[in-house]
């Protein structure tokens, strides 16, 4: 595990200790730290096209628009005819996320959803394979006889992406194949919402199943909304299991003005917060928000200049660390918000994934805080028990660098973890 961000000495991380055994790649549930996650396994097609295109097909822009296999085949043979199509890269939302983690934190994750039994060089789902990092691990994968989901993703002038979605059997994952052992040990569940609009396939009661299993074992659960129409369909049912299983929620303006009814990203947040312990809002070229809950008591107030919006003076405790609602005993709700990094790229060769960055961040932060209260139960970090290692504001500057980095690159997911030195950035900007 690496440590999230540089920091001072001051902060004891034990993460050059020998390992006395050859590491193993496949995750030992009681012995790693890792982190679980459930998706609908998808390889992003990419392909420019004009807003025409979009219409021709019935396709709402910036959104996730699922398609029957005609629509897709039709799609797919316009794309290739005119040479559109420029690459594939691996996707869905959270496998994304778990990449992106497990190449941030250098550490192990848990990939469940489902994978074609038998694999051509050179196929999606090679392609899928061969840019999933190592460490994350897939041999808990339920194979399929077909193929797995195809994310058109049609990419307009302006740098937007919208996504017509071909299904195939990404949605076959059977409870059966859920291992109770792998959440439970678990430093966190992160899944989607994108299953929910599958109701008629297993992979509805395989994220259920696991929901519960993370309830059962305190695990906390996050949830990202996907998309802006998916949370209008399906708000009764999305509530509904926000509130019964849901710790941290990720979502963007549109998702969150969909769930919550605000558009003010503060508003939703603070709505949010009666349901979960804690809300990421990205909100595109207005930055970032984290929002959660502290303990009154052990609250740290900020130094950095304090910003009003709907709600006043709300980045005052931003310098408090995230705890679980129900670990306060008296809680209050904290605010923080961030701008782009550096005003965000020069050029943004594709917004695809900068959400599920800012997450990977998120769940590096909250692992981090795992492995350190296992390896060091008796530092001052855990007199209390906090959900994520470091404070609501420094939290934000690294969700919004690993933002960044993925909008200044072609693919969703890292090739590489953050430069160990960051020249550009003053030092402050990671040893607060
Ligand atoms: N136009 C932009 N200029 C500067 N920074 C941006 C811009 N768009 C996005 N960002 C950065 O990326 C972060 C996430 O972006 P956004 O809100 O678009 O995520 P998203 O819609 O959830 O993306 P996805 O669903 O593709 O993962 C923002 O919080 C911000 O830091
Ligand atoms: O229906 C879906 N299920 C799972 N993942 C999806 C779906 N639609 C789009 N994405 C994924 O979202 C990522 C960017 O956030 C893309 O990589 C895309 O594969």
């Amino acid at each position: 595990m690496k440590f999230p961000g540089r920091r001072k000495l001051r902060h004891y991380f034990p993460v050059a200790v020998d390992k006395t055994s050859l590491p193993r790649l496949e995750v030992q549930p009681k012995a790693d730290t890792y982190i679980a996650g459930l998706d609908e396994t998808i390889v992003d097609v990419i392909a420019e096209v004009d807003g025409n295109f979009l219409e021709r097909y019935g396709i709402r822009k910036g959104l996730s628009n699922l398609v029957n296999s005609e629509v897709a085949t039709a799609i797919y043979e316009e794309l290739v005819n005119h040479n559109r199509i420029s690459d594939h890269f691996a996707g869905g939302t959270i496998g994304n996320t778990l990449h992106n983690y497990s190449v941030l934190a250098d550490d192990k994750s848990v990939l469940l959803g489902v994978m074609s039994q038998s694999i051509q060089l050179g196929s999606p789902e090679y392609h899928y394979i061969c840019h999933t990092s190592s460490k994350v691990d897939m041999n808990h994968l339920q194979a399929v006889p077909g193929d797995i989901g195809r994310g058109i993703t049609l990419i307009t002038e302006d740098g937007e992406r919208t996504f017509a979605i071909a299904p195939g059997e990404m949605d076959e994952l059977t409870p059966e194949s859920i291992s109770e052992e792998i959440i439970a040990n678990s430093a966190a569940f992160v899944t989607c919402a994108y299953p929910l609009r599958h109701a008629d396939k297993p992979i509805k009661s395989s994220l259920l199943k696991c929901l519960d299993y993370a309830s059962k074992h305190n695990v906390p659960v996050i949830l990202t909304l996907g998309t802006r129409h998916l949370v209008e369909e399906y708000r009764e049912e999305i509530t509904d299991i926000i509130k019964r299983h849901v710790s941290v929620l990720a979502m963007n303006e549109e998702e969150a003005s969909a769930l919550t009814g605000h558009d003010n990203p503060l508003l939703a947040a603070e709505k949010a917060l009666d349901w979960v312990d804690m809300v990421l809002l990205t909100a595109g070229p207005e930055g970032l928000y984290l929002c959660g809950y502290t303990e009154s008591l052990s609250r740290r107030e900020t130094t950095h200049p304090i910003k009003s919006g709907a709600i006043a003076d709300f980045n005052q405790w931003e310098f408090s660390r995230p705890k679980r609602k129900k670990d306060c005993q008296t809680p209050v709700k904290v605010f923080s918000h961030i701008d782009p990094y550096m005003g965000g790229p020069e050029k943004i060769r594709n917004t695809n994934g900068a959400g599920d960055g800012a997450l990977s961040a998120l769940l590096h932060d909250i692992a981090a805080n795992h492995f350190h209260r296992i390896e060091v139960p008796n530092s001052s970090k855990h007199h209390e028990r906090y959900l994520a290692y470091s404070s609501f504001a420094q939290i934000c500057k690294y969700a919004n660098r690993v933002s960044y980095e993925i909008l200044s690159q072609n693919s969703p997911r890292l090739s590489k973890g953050l430069p160990e030195r960051e020249d550009s950035l003053e030092e402050s900007y990671w040893d607060r």
